[in-house]
């Protein structure tokens, strides 16, 4: 049976998909929010948020992720940083999972991937869950009514928790796959119920698409001056760095917490939703993400709740630490209605330091945001990837090398490009560890971080002192209102600076051992940039 809206020329059996049971067409949130009660996926929370456990995979599989090697994107892909997948492996896996799904209710949601309509593609998300049906409702662009009853999808998203891979016969690593096929335009995931897979492997599609039509495809958050889109601000960071955080910022207008292309017209969001983490989320420090929590049809992740209040514990990650909350755009009460801004004025690199050696914030040279970028130095923070049990430190370039299908140089290049073009001005934000390395010193205070992000983007650290950090080589802010002097030189917040300093030549060598693979495809000026 056909149930819900869609277009009569492009059901799932006009692409090949045919012998299911029940296929509930672009069901709205409270329809999504029924089904997903019916069927025992969850429980309602405070205010009609919906509370899911995801059961063994609470975070990403990123060595379960594939890309199909066909003729077409053979030379495309950075295979260096892309698992394979034969294309008869492909057809195999698409043919078992598609027989695994005969009689099966399924979740058709027929969504939009980029807020500038010239750049945006339609995505169709086929879920087995209905309730990774409402977040990816979330998460993307939710066309109007009218425009699905002519809406084709330029690729299609299968997702199927409850099918297991086969590697011998699949050509993929375990039960679990994530395969992308840019050739059949197709993604399929299987084995796994974390919702993050969908909207990342949508991501990692535009990624793909985008440099191709001269658009950055970024891993970052953005915001822009309340009544004042010229005056943008992007923040790149590897998961848990602070992107939905910061950019969700009381003082400013939020474009979205992720994803972001910056084409010729300015920056667009490519998603209409958040999904904040929720560990140790606190109403002081984050009020408006904490108020989602108790809003009508978010999706909140693997936390642990009273069964009577449906009190949440935001301390217990007895599940997970990346315990998460998903929501639209428009949960937060100073979005972005358009999830549109100009041309970045700011760009903020964030990096979480788990070594507690690099300062809270550095102005950086175009050429050591080129530096900065392509190292991508950070810590995976807990949960977030699978097995990662505690900040570990990575270079993970572009901040998001695990979406990156192509090379680095591609969308450094492209950035670079960009800034010279649009002369932004670049800043290097830590807000890891200070006092000392995890373990011995604490996280960078919330309230810090925000008073020196709005110090630069106000434009009042202009004209401030700047010492140079010897390790480093950018400039330090040497006072800033708001902010203790000490803070803003990590040397002597550690309480013995022998030990900050051979923790600092530690880390300029990893950087400098890092940046080797580089060096072939970089001009001079980031080389001079390049430290150690
Ligand atoms: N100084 C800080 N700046 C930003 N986030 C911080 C800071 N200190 C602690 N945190 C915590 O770190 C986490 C950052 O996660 P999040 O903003 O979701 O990152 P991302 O969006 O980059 O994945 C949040 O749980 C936040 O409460
Ligand atoms: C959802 C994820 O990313 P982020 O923490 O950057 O939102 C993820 O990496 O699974
Ligand atoms: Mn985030």
């Amino acid at each position: 049976m056909t149930l819900g809206r869609v277009n009569p020329q492009f059901r799932l059996e006009d692409q090949g998909i045919s012998g299911l049971g029940d296929v509930y067409y672009n069901l709205i949130e409270p329809a999504l929010v029924e089904a997903a009660l019916k069927r025992d996926e969850g429980t309602l929370g405070k205010g009609g948020a919906f509370l899911v456990t995801t059961g063994k995979f609470t975070g990403r599989s990123p060595k379960d992720k594939h890309v199909v090697k066909t003729e077409s994107v053979a030379d495309k892909i950075w295979w260096e940083n892309n698992a394979t997948m034969s294309p008869e492996g492909f057809d195999a896996l698409h043919q078992d999972m598609l027989a695994h799904m005969q009689g099966r209710d399924y979740f058709v949601q027929d969504l939009v991937g980029g807020a500038d309509p010239k750049h945006a593609i339609n995505v169709r998300m086929v879920t087995e869950l209905a309730w990774h049906g409402l977040f990816i409702r979330h998460m993307l662009r939710r066309p109007d009514r009218d425009a699905l009853d002519s809406f084709i999808a330029d690729f299609t998203v299968i997702n199927c928790p409850s099918f297991s891979a086969d590697p011998a016969k699949h050509n993929c690593r375990s039960e679990t796959v994530i395969a992308m096929n840019f050739d059949k335009k197709m993604i399929l995931i299987g084995g796994t119920e974390y919702a993050g897979e969908n909207k990342k492997s949508v991501f990692t599609l535009l990624n793909y698409l985008l440099p191709e039509k001269g658009i950055m495809p970024m891993h970052c958050s953005a915001n822009h001056a309340t009544g004042n889109p010229v005056d943008t601000a992007v923040f790149f960071g590897l998961s848990g760095t602070g992107k939905t955080t910061l950019s969700a910022d009381p003082g400013r207008t939020l474009i979205g917490d992720d994803e972001h292309g910056w084409s010729d017209n300015g920056t667009f969001n490519f998603e209409g939703g958040c999904y904040a983490k929720t560990i140790n989320l606190s109403s002081e420090a984050e009020p408006e993400i904490y108020a989602t929590t108790e809003k009508f049809g978010t999706v909140i992740e693997n936390m642990i709740f009273d069964q009577d209040t449906k009190e949440l514990d935001f301390d217990d990650d007895s599940l997970t630490a990346n315990m998460r909350c998903a929501y639209p755009l428009h949960y937060i009460s100073n979005a972005s209605a358009k999830a549109t801004g100009g041309h970045p004025k700011n760009i903020i690199m964030l990096t979480c330091d788990a070594f507690g050696v690099l300062p809270p914030i550095a102005r950086l040279t175009p050429a050591q945001a080129m530096y900065h970028f392509l190292s991508g130095f950070t810590s995976k923070v807990a949960g977030t990837e699978r097995g990662v049990t505690e900040p570990e430190p990575t270079f993970s370039t572009c901040f998001g090398a695990p979406f990156m299908p192509r090379r680095p140089e591609v969308y450094g290049n492209l950035l670079r490009e960009k800034i010279a073009t649009h002369g932004a001005t670049c800043w290097l934000v830590n807000t890891g560890w200070t006092g000392g390395a995890y373990g011995t010193g604490s996280r960078m205070p919330i309230k810090a971080t925000r008073a020196l992000l709005t110090a630069a983007l106000e434009g009042s650290l202009a004209g401030v002192e700047y010492r140079k950090d010897p390790n480093f080589g950018f400039d330090v802010p040497v006072a800033v209102t708001g902010v203790a002097d000490i803070l803003l030189d990590p040397r002597r917040t550690w309480d013995n600076p022998a030990s900050y300093d051979r923790q600092a030549a530690k880390l300029v060598k990893m950087f400098a051992e890092n940046f080797e693979q580089y060096l072939p495809y970089i001009d001079e000026d980031v080389k001079a940039a390049a430290i150690g």
